[in-house]
């Protein structure tokens, strides 16, 4: 059975008039990398921070590690590494300087963990440069090395690839896959960037206006999308005839670059091709199209 790292149930937060989440229901369990996405302001940065103990719900009860009870859910903070805002890193200080001086502040005595939170960032090749040499990728990586100093089995992260190039964000993908994976921390990371977050996560989560209005996992997102066969040709109008007179497949679409999509389950690939040859019919291109979290989510909020 797989154990639940954070549950919400009801969850609801108000900032003066405005309602920042409205009656939240969320499940996290261990191994998760569960992607939030959400539009801006929907409510994602509130949730993280209500289970970071940063913020305090109006309505509802949360759940950490198992745990339900005030003291018992901030003693279970302590497993956790939060990277919401970006902690302040000392310029003229080299990531080592940086990593040791939030040791001190978190009362961390061991300074073996320095090296091996570098390690687990890729930055030990350049721990002893300065950070104001650092690209904005590995400062990035230098804040997550930060939120690991504690060794957490659960991570928050709001936008951690947020303003990175293709490289940072590369990069950074690996470094959390590699936690998640080899480390088995679970992770709750928010991204605009959906085909990035599309690539790492197990369990995607959708938050609309306040409100979660759907969570499901990677594979649910493969199953459900339905896969489709995209044929390009230059003979569009003859190749439609045979699908519908010789084949018997009414339910296609054409795309907007006048592509036919055929759902993958109405055909049989090879028969398709055959009478396509016969007829004369040109192919210029056959590809499979996949599940798209994007489109999903646009999907999802009706747009
Ligand atoms: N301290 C605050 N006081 C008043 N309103 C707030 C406060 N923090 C957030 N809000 C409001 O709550 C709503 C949710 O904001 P939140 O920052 O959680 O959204 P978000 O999904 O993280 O957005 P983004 O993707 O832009 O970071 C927004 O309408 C925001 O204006």
């Amino acid at each position: 059975m797989n154990t639940t790292i954070f549950e919400a149930e009801g969850l609801s937060k108000q900032y003066g008039e405005g309602m920042a989440l409205q009656n939240i229901n969320m499940l996290i369990e261990q191994g998760d990398i569960y992607g939030f996405v959400g539009e801006n302001g929907a409510g994602k940065t509130t949730l993280m921070k209500i289970i970071s103990g940063l913020v305090y719900p109006t309505k509802g009860t949360i759940k950490l590690m198992g745990k339900s009870k005030k003291q018992d859910i901030s003693q279970a903070r302590k497993q956790m590494g939060v990277l919401i805002e970006l902690p302040a890193l000392y310029p003229h200080m080299n990531a080592e300087e940086n990593l040791s001086f939030y040791c001190k502040i978190h009362g961390i005595k061991n300074t073996n963990r320095i090296k091996e939170v570098l390690n687990l960032v890729a930055l030990s090749d350049v721990g002893n440069k300065n950070a104001s040499d650092y690209s904005l990728g590995m400062r990035q990586r230098l804040a997550l090395a930060i939120a690991l100093l504690n060794k957490p089995t659960f991570l928050v992260l709001d936008e951690p690839i947020n303003g990175l190039d293709p490289t940072g964000i590369v990069e950074m993908r690996k470094v959390l896959a590699r936690l998640a994976h080899e480390e088995g921390v679970t992770i709750l990371i928010s991204s605009h960037i959906l085909s990035e977050l599309q690539l790492l996560a197990t369990k995607f989560g959708f938050i609309h206006k306040g409100q979660l209005i759907k969570e499901v996992s990677a594979e649910e997102l493969l199953q459900s999308a339905e896969t489709q066969i995209c044929i390009k040709t230059t003979e569009t109008a003859a190749a439609i005839k045979v699908l519908e007179n010789d084949l018997q497949i009414h339910s296609f679409t054409l795309s907007g670059s006048g592509e036919i999509l055929i759902p993958k389950e109405l055909t049989d690939l090879e028969q398709l091709m055959s009478i396509f040859i016969k007829q004369g019919i040109p192919i210029e291109g056959i590809n499979l199209s996949t599940a798209n979290l994007e489109h999903y989510y646009m999907d999802l909020i009706g747009e």
